[in-house]
């Protein structure tokens, strides 16, 4: 019977899962570097969580700093099958207001000089990114989130920034006219690594602020982002006490689960040694089905 494992990555304001069952803390590694921090593993109604806080303890690893490929490859050796991402966003749009949650379900990228990839140096692969967002794991968290007392949108296009500069003015009016929704700076390369992991992902975000395009209130300011995010952490964690309650009792396969069948190029007599070890868990699947030459 295949079980839930949802792995939760918790975001500005969201540094602890709450109430899990069993809950351990469990220092994780990586073939990627150093993940932001231990992971905790615990059920909810007997579905297994297991969280990761992405700036690490005491928020100290800012957008570009969060080693995003050890994250997702911990979460991975961890075993878990579907990532929900929450994350507090500033909104490009009126109605998307401070205190709501938008289920993203697009992703703009604008953010430079990250690692995007667990491929490229021994083996190659191209996933699709069309839909970045699971349509299934985004409805449940959506069903979850509005049996809380939230206001849930249940659409919204992200775009992800390199920061940790807010921006300025002009691009924030840009990125309206783009059709962005919201903003943030850790969706992406997050999104893009959870596909490459044959990960689904989700993102809930918490609105915290209007930016800086809306002339009636004052610019976008952490201060603020954190108040918001802090008022409104209890409802995140009890958003994941319900996701678990509308999960159906077993998994279905995903197509996201076996996304990397048809994404790899490099054949695997070409396969160096050090990226198969370096995969094991991203692509393990296939890595562990070649066999090795001289034993
Ligand atoms: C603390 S304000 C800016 C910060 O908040 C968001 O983080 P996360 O997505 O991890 O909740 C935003 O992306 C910035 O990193
Ligand atoms: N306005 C904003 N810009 C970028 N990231 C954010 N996170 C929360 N609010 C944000």
């Amino acid at each position: 019977m295949a079980e839930w494992h949802i792995g939760v990555i918790g975001g500005s304001g969201l540094y602890q899962p709450g109430a899990l069952d069993d809950a351990q803390e469990i220092p994780v590694g990586s073939a990627f570097g150093k993940p932001s921090g231990p992971v905790t593993t615990g059920r909810i109604a007997g579905v297994r969580f297991t969280f990761i806080a992405r700036h690490g303890p005491g928020h100290a690893l800012s957008p570009s700093y969060v080693n995003y490929r050890a994250n997702i490859d911990a979460l991975k050796r961890c075993g878990v099958t579907d990532i929900l991402a929450i994350s507090a966003i500033g909104s490009l749009a009126e109605e998307m207001e401070p205190g709501q949650f938008v289920a993203v379900d697009q992703l703009i990228d604008r953010t430079t000089g990250r690692e995007r990839s667990f491929f490229g140096d021994g083996i190659v692969a191209h996933v699709p990114m069309a839909d970045p967002i699971c349509p299934r794991l985004s409805g449940y968290a959506i069903k979850a989130a509005k049996k809380t007392e939230a206001t849930v949108h249940e659409t919204g296009t992200y775009v992800a920034i390199e920061g940790p500069q807010f921006s300025t003015r002009a691009e924030s009016l840009m990125y309206r006219s783009w059709g962005a929704h919201v903003i943030g700076m850790t969706a992406m390369p997050e999104a893009r690594l959870a596909r490459e992991a044959e990960l689904p992902y989700a993102l809930l975000g918490m609105v915290t602020d209007y930016d800086c395009w809306r002339d009636a209130v004052a610019d976008v300011d952490v201060a603020d982002i954190l108040a918001v995010m802090q008022a409104n952490a209890d409802i995140a964690r009890n958003t994941l006490q319900e996701l678990a309650s509308v999960l159906p009792k077993t998994r279905k396969a995903s197509p996201i689960d076996t996304v990397l069948e048809t994404a790899i190029v490099t054949p695997p007599e070409h396969w160096a040694a050090e990226a198969t070890t370096r995969l094991d868990a991203v692509a393990g699947r296939l890595v562990k089905a070649v066999p090795q030459q001289g034993g």
